[in-house]
């Protein structure tokens, strides 16, 4: 019998997971998985008890809730000898990273993918700043603009859901200042004022589905987007053509795959790992080709390996 270990954040979103819990274990023992969970505590728990899990040598891992307990449990397997193979049951706020594998945002349609599923091997990345090394799974980014994620309180995402990124959005806007940053990214440079950078490793970030409308989960290399300055008219604009995908041939935007991405500036610039707050940069950005199996919808595997999907 296989062993399964849930992980979830008894926090996340509109907090219902916990009420479905019954029905998720019986589940997955019917499908023949010896199941237990732990339910986190605070920030950080999630990456604790994955590492358990890694030595507990688990067949799986689930994460249950937002990016945020996504990129903790990941933080816990990446980099290890063992690597269990990662489930997700998304019940977060925005779910970028089910929505870029085309998980459904349902309890009941995500234990399925998991039990009918396919395992996939994907890409992660590795950042390294101030002396640490932190892995994420969706997107890292930095710039004023990027810092909206991790400035809306867990209370307004409970009660609103994405409105309360989107109103936080508005609020911040006119005081978002340029960061005067030199990137590099296998061996070409970039020097001067930027919005903001995103280095993603999926199509899905913050809402917008087609943000980086090239990437692929598992080719082992990042999407970059550098957002050159802008001022608020434009950047509305670009805004509106992200949501179609058609930000990428405006003058204002650099958009390039790259396997490695170097961040210098002597600005303070935060970094955004899956949308939790991540240090200081400057950093560096490694991407690590096929580093951790997810399961998928069946569909999306044959487009993976098609190379039809991001
Ligand atoms: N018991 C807990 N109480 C408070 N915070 C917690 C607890 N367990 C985990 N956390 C923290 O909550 C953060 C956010 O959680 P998570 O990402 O799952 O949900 P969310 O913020 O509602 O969704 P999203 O990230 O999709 O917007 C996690 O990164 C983690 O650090």
């Amino acid at each position: 019998m296989k062993r399964a270990r849930i992980i979830y954040n008894p926090t996340s979103g509109r907090e219902i997971f916990k009420k479905n819990l019954p029905e998720v274990l019986q589940k997955l023992e019917q499908a023949g998985y010896e199941t237990s969970c732990h339910a986190t505590t605070c920030a950080g728990d999630a990456t604790e008890a994955a590492k358990v899990a890694v030595e507990r040598k688990f067949d799986i891992v689930i994460a249950a809730g937002g990016d945020g307990t996504i990129n903790e449990v990941i933080n816990g397997i990446a980099g290890q000898d063992y690597r269990p193979q990662l489930g997700i049951i998304p019940v977060g706020t925005t779910n970028d990273f089910a929505r870029a594998i085309n998980v459904p945002r349902t309890i009941e349609g995500a234990v399925d993918v998991i039990i009918n599923g396919v395992p996939k091997a994907i890409d992660l990345g590795a950042v390294t700043n101030e002396g640490q090394t932190h892995h994420f799974v969706n997107i890292a980014g930095g710039g004023r603009l990027t810092e909206l994620t991790y400035e809306v309180p867990s209370k307004l995402k409970t009660m609103l859901g994405q409105l309360a990124y989107y109103l936080k959005g508005m609020e911040m806007l006119p005081s978002i200042k340029p960061t005067t940053v030199e990137i590099e990214y296998d061996g070409k440079f970039f020097s001067g004022d930027i919005m903001m950078f995103l280095v993603s490793l999926t199509n899905s970030v913050g809402g917008f589905e087609k943000l980086a409308p090239d990437s692929s989960l598992d080719d082992g290399m990042f999407d970059l987007i550098i957002l050159k300055k802008a001022n608020l008219a434009e950047f509305i604009r670009i805004a509106t053509l992200a949501l179609r995908g058609e930000h990428i041939n405006d003058p204002h935007i650099i958009y390039t795959k790259a396997n490695r991405v170097k961040i210098h500036t002597n600005d303070k610039m935060q970094l955004n790992l899956d949308g939790e707050y991540g240090g200081l940069l400057p950093g560096e950005f490694v991407n690590l080709y096929r580093h951790v199996e997810v399961f998928v919808p069946k569909e999306t595997a044959k487009l993976m390996e098609k190379n039809e999907i991001a």
